[in-house]
């Protein structure tokens, strides 16, 4: 992503748009917070539609995946990136430079506060990483503190907390939203929108995210596998789409049905995570497979035969070269 000459190209005419009213906004936005914060929700409330994975479990946003809002008078793109969080690995210190680089390209950002945790040393932590990006006066990013969750909180709660958020970001926008609960939503994007400088919208009106296809099967799979998982897991499983190809008929040609075999590599840290994933007799990967196979099918609108496999990659996280090979 780059700014203004988006992936999208720059412009409408290159992509058959038609032309665009006067003042017409375009550009992007990035929400940010600690892991858990209700950023995934959000921008799926957002976009209206699932497009980033939502989990009960911290941290299972790996990709920067795009929703993108279409609206008579704006186009925004919405960059959902991972937990911006104090980096304990090799890992952890890659996404952090991921978020940082993509913050500096857009045109706002949301930072996602939730209401029913008090300000803690991890906020103060992300607002000390954003200030500099929002500090040169007129001409820094612009930020939104997005008071999430707010339907987990009583009224004089959810007051004291906004007073807070004010005071760790005195030049910040403020706005309690409850994506959950659809409340204020629309002035979350509203906000947004106010932000974005003017020129013609860098997508076809329809598209909702430029995430290649495979790597939103790999974020299925990795929501299925990671649901009901107590321990660890989430930061020690990586999941990678080897093949996607339609099934040929028995004389070699294409089914109408354009079924598509998916074979599908999951990878873990140890033998005992493997354990988990796998489940007594293989009972757990089978429903691991049910689920993410409805997802898939729903996303690409064709059946699917799921194949998962599951290997043990040592210490995956630490190595450069295994990072590498698992696509970070
Ligand atoms: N009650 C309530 N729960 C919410 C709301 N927004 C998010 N959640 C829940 O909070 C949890 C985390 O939400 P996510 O959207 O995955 O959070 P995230 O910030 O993207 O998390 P990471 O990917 O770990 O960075 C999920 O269980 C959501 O269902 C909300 O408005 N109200």
């Amino acid at each position: 992503m780059s700014g203004r000459s988006g992936s999208g190209g720059q412009g409408g005419q290159g992509l058959g748009l038609p032309s665009v009213p006067d003042g017409y906004r375009s550009g992007f936005a990035c929400l940010v917070g600690r892991p858990n914060a209700g950023k995934s929700t959000l921008t799926n409330a957002l976009v209206g539609q699932k497009v980033a994975i939502t989990s009960s479990r911290p941290q299972t946003t790996r990709h920067t995946v795009r929703g993108i809002i279409h609206r008579p008078e704006a186009q925004l793109v919405l960059v959902d990136t991972p937990g911006l969080h104090r980096p304990r690995t090799l890992l952890g210190q890659r996404l952090n430079d991921l978020v940082l680089a993509t913050l500096a390209e857009v045109d706002v950002v949301g930072f996602c506060l939730p209401a029913d945790q008090p300000v803690g040393p991890g906020d103060r932590w992300v607002a000390s990483q954003l200030e500099p990006l929002a500090a040169s006066a007129g001409r820094g990013t612009p930020l939104v503190a997005l008071v999430t969750k707010t339907d987990l909180v009583r009224p004089d709660r959810l007051a004291r907390h906004l007073l807070e958020v004010s005071e760790l970001l005195p030049w910040a926008d403020v706005v309690p939203v409850s994506a959950v609960g659809d409340d204020q939503v629309d002035v979350v994007e509203r906000v947004l929108l106010g932000h974005l400088p003017e020129g013609p919208p860098m997508y076809p009106e329809g598209e909702l995210t430029d995430e290649p296809e495979a790597v939103m099967v790999a974020e299925l799979v990795r929501e299925a596998a990671l649901e009901g998982v107590r321990d660890e897991l989430p930061h020690s499983l990586a999941v990678v789409v080897e093949e996607m190809a339609p099934r040929p008929t028995s004389d070699g040609g294409v089914r109408d049905d354009g079924m598509l075999d998916v074979h599908v590599q999951l990878f873990v840290e140890r033998d005992s995570q493997k354990g988990i994933v796998i489940g007594k007799g293989g009972s757990r990967l089978r429903a691991v497979g049910t689920q993410a196979r409805a997802g898939i099918e729903a996303l690409l609108g064709v059946p699917v035969f799921l194949d998962l496999r599951v290997k043990v990659a040592k210490d995956w996280q630490r190595d450069p070269r295994k990072l590498a090979r698992l696509g970070f």
